[in-house]
Parts: C-alpha cells; structure tokens; sequence
C-alpha cells in the first residue's frame, strides 16, 4: 500500500543481542509519514533499544534500518539534521534558564545561523508554551517543563520526524495532556510522530498507527483502529439477576464468562447470536435487565488476545 516514499522508518530483520540474549530480535517495522505512530510494549520489551539503532547510537546486530529513506547508522550525518529527538530525557543546564538553554543547543547546531537565533529560540519557546516562563531556571521547571524545553530543543529546526521516547514517562496527568496536545498538533502541521509508550490508553488516545513488542518481537502493527478491530469486542449485562444471566448467556455460547456484582460479561462466539434475540431470550428467562450492550474492544484487548499475556504496565 505505501510506496517506499511514504515509509520514514523501515527495518528489515532488525536485531540486537546483548551477551547472546536478543533486546531485540527480528524487528520488521514500517513507519508510513503523516502518522503518529506509537511504539508500544510492557517495560524491557525493546523499545529503547530499537530507537536507539534507529537514531545510530548503537549498532545493530544483524538487520537493517532506514530513516527517511537512508540507511542507519551509515547516513547519520545526513539523517539526524532531520530527526528531532527526545531520548531518556532532556540534558538540560538547570542553572540556566530555560530561554538560554535554548540559546546553547541552538549554538551548538553548525547550520544554524546566529543572526536569526534568537527569532527561533522564541518560536520554539512558543510552539511547547514556556514563553511565561523563559527567563526562569531550568532546575526551577516542573518535570513537564523540562520535557517541553526538551521538545522545544528538538524543535529549533523544522523537522520531518519527531522520535519521542516515553516523552509522558513520570509526568502527572496535566503534564501528559500537555504532552500529548503538543503532539496532536505537531501532527497536524505534517511532522511524522514516532513515540514510544508503555501507556495502552495514550496510544489509542494520540497515534493514528502503532507497533505492537513483547519480550523484543514486534507482535503486530498497523493503523490503531484496525489492530483493536482485530480483537473481539466483549458483551456486557447489567442486571440485579446475575447468575440466572450467566446461564442464559453460556447457553447461547457466550465464553469466558465474569461476574462482578450486578455487572455479567463475555466473549461472544465466532458465529455471535443475534443480539435482540439474547436479549430476549434473558428477559424470557426472567432476567431483569438494566444494561445491555458491546463493549468496544481496545488496544488491550488486541494485546491480549495476540500475547496471550496480560499488559503488565508495573515497573
Ligand atoms: N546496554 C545493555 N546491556 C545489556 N542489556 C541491555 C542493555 N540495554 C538493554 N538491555 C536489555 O534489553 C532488553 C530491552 O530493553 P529496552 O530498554 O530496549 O526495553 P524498553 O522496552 O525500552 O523498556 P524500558 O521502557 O524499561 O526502557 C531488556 O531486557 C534490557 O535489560
């Protein structure tokens, strides 16, 4: 479907063994431009590693990646300029502000031209909203602020591609919503959004695509919408007569059946039964029903029935 134009990212058998044991093993991913695309799996499931070979900070062991059509890490010189990238946090100057910051990544960037530094460090301030507070110092930044400068820093230059490595990792709430705004627009000014997350729900809420790891695999990938489809939604019942329920609904071959105070739920069977008719067929048994509907499956869902795991977010 995509033409090799349309494709940022492709890796071909992309591996990485550390002392013999794969961090990242057999790794066939394609990143289509426009998307964002969510990189997801559990903790030590191989996402650093893989950012790290995409941005050529570690040589693979076998496989190959490109990066805007280039090889990695063969064409970083010409690659990277291209790349914004916000990896294991920012390094940033805590005695400095956060405008100076900006002044001294900026500086050190060789074709950036001094004379204009200062239109764009205020720019970028302004695209991540720390134009209020520019003049105050890093170290005085909450831990959104300081990924935001770190966005901003990446951010000096127009970018074709952003890769963002659990850029919502450790932030509160409003710190995430700001993080993931910031990204919807990104996107929506055309810059490719490439981020990993072990955030389930921040996928489904930010990427249009993602790619799916467990234990260094890519487990699937492909527009979010599809990879959740893929995954059966489950059928629930709201009623004060859960048991008998239960037995009305194993009886037309609803499975995996789980009852949680007046709230009854399962999978519905390959060939489902026709939804009023089970309906009915509860009230006909004297089923008194509250609720009764699909639930939409989610990416979890996905994940599960794929892994046959469960998304163990600890850690
Ligand atoms: N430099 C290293 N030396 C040895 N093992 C490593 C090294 N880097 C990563 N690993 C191992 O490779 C596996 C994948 O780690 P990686 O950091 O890529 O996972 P991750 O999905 O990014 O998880 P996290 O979100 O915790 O960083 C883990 O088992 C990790 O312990």
């Amino acid at each position: 479907m995509d033409t090799h134009g349309e494709v940022v990212i492709e890796t071909r058998g992309l591996a990485k063994r550390y002392r013999g044991t794969p961090a990242v093993d057999g790794l066939d991913l394609r990143v289509p431009r426009g998307s964002v695309f969510g990189f997801l799996g559990p903790n030590g499931s191989g996402k650093t590693t893989t950012i790290r070979m995409l941005m050529g900070l570690i040589t693979p062991t076998a496989g190959s990646a490109r990066v805007l059509g280039l090889p990695m890490p063969g064409a970083a010189r010409s690659v990277l300029p291209r790349v914004g990238a916000l990896i294991e946090g920012p390094a940033l100057y805590g005695f400095l502000s956060g405008r100076d910051n900006l002044v001294r990544y900026d500086s050190a960037d060789p074709t950036a031209d001094p004379r204009t530094r200062q239109a764009r460090v205020g720019a970028a301030l302004d695209r991540v909203g720390l134009t209020g507070a520019a003049a105050k110092k890093a170290k005085a930044y909450s831990l959104g602020m300081k990924q935001r400068l770190g966005l901003a820093a990446a951010l000096l230059q127009p970018r074709e591609l952003l890769v963002l490595d659990e850029p919502t990792n450790g932030l509160d709430p409003q710190g995430m919503r700001e993080i993931r705004a910031l990204v919807r627009e990104l996107a929506a000014d055309g810059t490719t959004v490439f981020l990993s997350s072990h955030l389930l729900d921040e996928i489904e809420q930010v990427c249009t695509h993602a790619a799916v790891m467990a234990r260094g695999r890519l487990i699937t990938q492909g527009p979010v919408a599809e990879l959740s489809t893929g995954a059966r939604g489950r059928l629930a019942v709201g009623t004060p007569d859960p048991e008998r329920a239960a037995q009305v609904l194993a009886a037309h071959g609803v499975r995996d059946l789980s009852t949680v105070g007046e709230r009854v739920s399962g999978a519905l069977p390959e060939d489902p039964p026709d939804l009023a008719e089970l309906n009915a067929a509860l009230v006909a048994a004297g089923v008194r029903v509250r609720a009764f509907g699909l639930e939409r499956a989610s990416l979890e869902d996905a994940f599960v029935a794929l892994t046959g795991e469960g998304f163990d977010v600890a850690g």
